[in-house]
């Protein structure tokens, strides 16, 4: 965590020297283990997590609001140990508070032939809400999480309450990333016109789980703005070397947001099918 927190450090600068106005860092950057029971072991509350408390120092100290996916404990044992934990999303403000949060609704549980196997379910207690958009110094900001990427309903009843703007922060694997990554971003931005934020984790993780190879993530953290265009996008699994974070940079430029829906309003048959609130 000590180093995860030193690499989010060099990205924040990288931020502030760019000029940028928020940054956006993955799932899970405070760790990621090899298996459920080193999760719930490293598993820290936020108040006392040095990670949490690192990256709202570099807020206050760079006046850069940040955007963080960390791990948070959910329910403990009688014995005092963490039996389970929440996956969960944080607005620091540039004042180094946490003024938002919302945990994943949606677990990845999945068994693919050759490909990769997560029961996120193991470790993880799912979210109950979502997280009313919030005004940023960017726009309104929606919060999902990696998975969540792949169920359009949060991100339509997001928009639906107000939101210009949807992040996804991931940690998504090689083989459903290079299947599905961009389209699924391209999509959930078009379908809501919002600027849609995915920073994504990249390359190999630390320690490998059970008898395989180590875990990777595909990267491609990408901004795409509401006509679907990708504005921004980072390197991918392969092309990138370890231990140096990227970002990228883009305008948000809420202009474009009006300027979509105005000239195409989605207005739904909602005597037909369901609203989604
Ligand atoms: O494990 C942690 O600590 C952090 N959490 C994750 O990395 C999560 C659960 S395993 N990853 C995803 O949801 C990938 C989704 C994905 O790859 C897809 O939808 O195709």
């Amino acid at each position: 965590m000590a180093h995860n927190l030193a690499q989010c450090r060099v990205l924040v600068q990288k931020a502030v020297a760019a000029g940028a106005k928020a940054l956006f860092l993955p799932e899970a950057s405070d760790y990621i283990a090899p298996n459920a029971s080193t999760s719930l072991s490293l598993c820290l509350p936020a108040s006392t997590s040095p990670f949490v408390l690192g990256l709202r120092d570099l807020a206050r100290n760079h006046n850069m609001p940040i955007n963080v996916g960390i791990h948070e404990p959910a329910t403990t044992s009688g014995s005092g140990s963490i039996t389970k934990i929440k996956n969960t999303l944080i607005w620091i403000s540039a004042s180094g508070e946490i003024t938002h949060q919302y945990h994943k609704l949606h677990l990845f549980d999945v068994s693919i032939k050759n490909g990769p196997v997560l029961k996120e379910s193991q470790s993880v207690e799912p979210g109950s809400q979502l997280t009313e958009p919030f005004d940023t110094v960017i726009g309104k900001l929606g919060m999902l999480i990696c998975f969540d990427l792949r169920f359009p309903e949060p991100s339509l009843s997001l928009r639906h309450r107000g939101a210009q703007i949807l992040t996804y922060p991931s940690a998504f694997t090689v083989p459903t990333g290079q299947a599905h990554w961009e389209t699924l971003l391209r999509a959930r931005a078009i379908e809501t016109q919002s600027y849609v934020i995915a920073a994504a984790q990249c390359g190999v993780h630390d320690a490998p789980p059970e008898g395989e190879g180590k875990r990777r993530s595909y990267g491609h953290g990408m901004v795409v703005d509401p006509w679907g265009r990708v504005v921004a996008e980072l390197g991918g699994e392969g092309g990138v070397k370890l231990d140096i974070g990227e970002i990228a940079v883009a305008d948000i430029d809420l202009g474009v947001v009006e300027k979509v829906r105005e000239e195409m309003p989605l207005a739904r048959r909602t005597d037909v099918y369901p609203q989604v609130l």
